[in-house]
């Protein structure tokens, strides 16, 4: 057998302790990797790169095991002319990808790339171009994984842009189109490549960074933990994960963690905690729009799609970049057969001229066209209300198997202060005391609207529950729905509002 094999630097010296071998030996089970087309090499003339050739081309490409389970795997080698992609890297890719799509395995990119190598012009970017639209037919069949151990940029940076999930290392990764000294000749504009690229902009900003590490090592190992999660591809199960708490449980805390004031914050991934699987919770998007959490839990052992409201941000509100996160964290679900659970505390839409002018609109029909069309058991919990347009976007009625509230949760049309505000302009503007007649009218629109047990009494939601019993609720219904069949008439597929 193959064990990982040596690296040669520029001038064709063995090093097994290259950058690129270091993260395949954190990456795969120990001694499970095996390197293919070792010996490729570029075959470019020009700007004498004739005489500078390694074997394997500053490319790694080889299949490994993750846990037992069998991955692609590919990884440039940044000490070889900047971990440029060359035409041949191109090849050896897009084989990796057939390869995927004909056994159904998982791809991983190990990216520390300079871009499309600038030596061979056009002969590189067309070879690439293969790829990406490989990497577009692979979508949604194998789960892809990009992690980003260096500088990656131009057509290196699209590649990963195309997979599912990217992860990134902290201060040793950037991501950008066009590197500092090319913008330079460019436009005159001086920029470092933190500033257009680093792993906290990403993270943050741009929402482009799915994981930000602290560090290399960091972020090859969340890859093991992030595969965990899901499956080898669109037609297998995830592999169920058994820790010692996949059976019912009861949940009390949560009466202490959610409180009772629809003003006062409270941090949803506690309540998250509480009620998965070994109080596991893998957030995805962490940084980016985190008024809306993303990510995997696992209940019954099995990877379950996370979506929850956020007090502790923007109020837990709705608004276009958490509502874009959320549609594309639906998709994902739904492509790779992970059930979804949305637990509400939703004021609405984040209101104002900013959101309106940025197309809240638009982004708000994302999610709710990802959500409606998602064909994976969805469950949806209002923890502690669910008011406007926001709650049929998160976890639309309709659309939802199961639907639950906590018994002192409020749903509502919109928020009660707005509602009165509204309906009862002409007499609270006439009022001899309007603060004493609004209190009233709040609490006759509460007791009338805002609360889950008219919903409850009307079929809205199918149950109320006590904190105590969420997870025992969560568990019985997503076993409920294990073999859930769903149909949608025949066509190409539906136009979502991109
Ligand atoms: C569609 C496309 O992809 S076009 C390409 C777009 N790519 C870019 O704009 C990035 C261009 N490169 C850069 O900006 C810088 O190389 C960075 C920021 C990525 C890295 O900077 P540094 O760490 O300082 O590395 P440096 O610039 O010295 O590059 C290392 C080596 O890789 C080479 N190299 C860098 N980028 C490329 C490239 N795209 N193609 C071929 N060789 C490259 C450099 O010439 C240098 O070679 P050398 O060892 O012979 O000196």
């Amino acid at each position: 057998m193959t064990t990982v094999q040596a690296s040669f630097s520029a001038t064709g010296t063995p090093r097994r302790d290259s950058a690129v071998w270091q993260a395949i030996e954190w990456l795969v089970d120990s001694g499970s990797f095996y390197q293919l087309d070792a010996l490729s090499e570029h075959d470019c003339q020009h700007f004498g790169t004739a005489g500078r050739k390694v074997p394997g081309d500053g490319l790694v490409t080889g299949h490994g095991r993750i846990d037992g389970r069998p991955v692609l795997v590919y990884a440039h080698d940044r000490d070889f002319l900047g971990g440029s992609s060359s035409r041949v890297h191109a090849v050896r890719i897009g084989k990796l990808l057939d390869m995927a799509l004909q056994l159904g395995l998982p791809v991983i990119g190990l990216n520390d790339s300079s871009g499309i190598r600038i030596h061979e012009g056009v002969d590189a970017g067309a070879q690439f171009s293969e790829v990406f639209h490989k990497t577009v037919k692979a979508s949604g069949v194998v789960p892809q994984i990009s992690v980003i151990l260096g500088d990656c940029a131009g057509g290196a940076a699209y590649a990963p842009a195309l997979t599912d999930f990217i992860v990134m290392a902290g201060a040793e990764s950037t991501m950008f189109l066009t590197g500092p000294s090319v913008i330079r000749s460019a436009t005159g504009e001086s920029v470092t490549k933190e500033e257009i690229g680093g792993a906290q902009l990403h993270a943050e900003v741009t929402g482009l960074a799915h994981f930000n590490c602290d560090g290399r090592e960091q972020a090859v190992a969340l890859v093991r933990e992030l595969l965990g999660y899901l499956p080898q591809n669109n037609a297998s199960p995830a592999p169920r994960v058994d820790r010692g708490d996949t059976g019912p449980r009861r949940t009390p805390r949560l009466e202490q963690l959610i409180p009772a004031n629809q003003n006062e914050p409270y941090d949803v991934l506690d309540v998250v905690a509480e009620i998965a699987d070994n109080n596991e919770f893998l957030e995805v998007q962490a940084e980016y729009a985190p008024n809306l959490a993303t990510g995997f839990a696992r209940f019954g052992g099995r990877t379950v799609g996370v979506l929850a409201s956020q007090p502790l941000q923007r109020a837990g509100c709705l608004d276009v970049d958490s509502s874009l996160k959320g549609a594309r964290f639906v998709r994902l679900c739904d492509s790779f057969d992970i059930p979804l659970l949305t637990l509400l505390d939703v004021p609405g839409y984040l209101p104002g001229r900013e959101q309106e002018t940025r197309g809240i609109i638009g982004a708000g029909a994302k999610l709710l066209h990802a959500y409606c069309e998602a064909s994976v058991p969805k469950l949806a919990i209002v923890l502690r209300k669910a008011y406007g347009g926001a709650y049929p976007t998160l976890a639309n009625w309709s659309a939802t198997d199961f639907t639950f509230a906590l018994e002192r949760a409020e749903i509502a049309v919109m928020g009660p202060e707005g509602a009165v505000d509204i309906i009862f302009r002409r007499e609270l503007a006439a009022a001899a005391d309007p603060v004493a007649l609004r209190e009233k009218l709040l609490d006759d629109y509460r007791a009338a609207h805002a609360n889950a047990s008219y919903s409850a009494k009307k079929g809205y939601v199918d149950g109320l529950l006590a904190g105590a019993d969420v997870r025992n609720a969560v568990l019985s219904h997503l076993q409920l729905l294990a073999d859930k069949v769903s149909g949608t008439p025949a066509r190409r597929h539906s136009n979502i509002p991109l």
